[in-house]
């Protein structure tokens, strides 16, 4: 809490600086009059998460950490999925040492974002299925557009969400909701997401959705930055703690569950049915 608050205080007095993050999976661009970045998902066709692509999200969140930065927008490149969640593939017949990699870049982005200290919107424009809801669940407000699905559905795949994806949930829906989400393993249409405040605003453009998130940002503009991180720290602080403390005895969880032959055999049904839904 005191770094944070020291790491705040800091960003009143250092003017900010530019620098670029971007790679080949996210894009990242910064508004020079605003400072707000943009981090837009560009792994085609569903920017599925991969070790690559959480690789690339987690040094680019750090970065914006370091660089003090005013904002960020996370978004796609697609015009119809915002990500499609873990790449499934990081998860049948996994090579253990990338599986242990890969969940470990999961949970550092997680923390990063969820923990930010600069604002987050995610524009979701396009579909948000569990790891995806998950990114979107871990800004500060999400914008969405019309005609998609949304919704932590890992429960439908004989998958359980880990613990710091239901906090995620619970700190924007409330316990009930989330209960009710989970065990039924719901995607949510953007109307009922819009209904039950899993998404904040509901527009019919992306460019309709970026105003929107200028405005969000605007409510900062007279906001001391150390009184809004500490706020977000207070609230949020408690579930990253949690996950720190139980990091290792998640891996060795994770690790027993991958390993279950009958998840496998789960894991490889529903890719089947996936690549089958493309030849209908
Ligand atoms: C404490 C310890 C115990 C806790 C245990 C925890 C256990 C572990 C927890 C797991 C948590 C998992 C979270 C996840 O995120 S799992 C991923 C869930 N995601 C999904 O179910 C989404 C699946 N995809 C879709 O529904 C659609 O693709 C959609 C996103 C709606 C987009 O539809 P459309 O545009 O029509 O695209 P296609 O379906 O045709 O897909 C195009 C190709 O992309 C492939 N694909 C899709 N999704 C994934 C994915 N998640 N991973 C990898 N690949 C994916 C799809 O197969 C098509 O491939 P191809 O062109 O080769 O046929």
């Amino acid at each position: 809490m005191a770094l944070r608050a020291v790491r705040s205080l800091a960003i009143l007095s250092n003017p900010l600086r530019t620098y670029s993050t971007s790679g080949p999976l996210v894009n990242v661009s910064i508004n020079e009059k605003t400072g707000i970045a943009t981090a837009t998902l560009q792994r085609p066709p569903v920017n599925s998460l991969n070790l690559e692509l959480l690789t690339e999200l987690c040094t680019t969140l750090e970065q914006l950490e370091k660089n003090k930065s005013r904002g960020l927008i996370l978004t796609s490149s697609s015009n119809t999925v915002f990500s499609a969640g873990l790449d499934i593939y990081e998860m049948y017949k996994p090579n253990m040492d990338r599986y242990k990699q890969f969940w470990t870049t999961l949970q550092q982005t997680w923390i990063n974002l969820y923990g930010s200290s600069y604002p987050t919107v995610a524009v979701v424009n396009g579909h948000a299925p569990a790891g995806g809801c998950l990114l979107a669940l871990s800004c500060e407000y999400r914008i969405m557009l019309n005609n998609f699905t949304i919704g932590l559905n890992e429960t439908k795949l004989g998958m359980i969400a880990p613990t710091w994806f239901a906090a995620s949930m619970r700190n924007a829906i409330g316990t009930r909701q989330t209960e009710l989400a989970l065990i039924t393993g719901n995607l949510f249409t953007t109307d009922e997401a819009l209904k039950i405040g899993l998404v904040d605003e509901v527009v019919q453009s992306k460019n309709e959705a970026l105003e929107k998130a200028g405005k969000f940002f605007d409510k900062f503009k007279r906001i001391p930055p150390h009184a809004r991180t500490m706020t977000k720290t207070s609230l949020r602080g408690a579930d990253i703690q949690a996950l720190v403390k139980s990091r290792n005895e998640e891996m060795n969880k994770l690790t027993a569950f991958i390993n279950d032959p009958k998840l496998q055999e789960a894991i490889g049904m529903y890719l089947e049915s996936l690549k089958q839904k493309q030849n209908k």
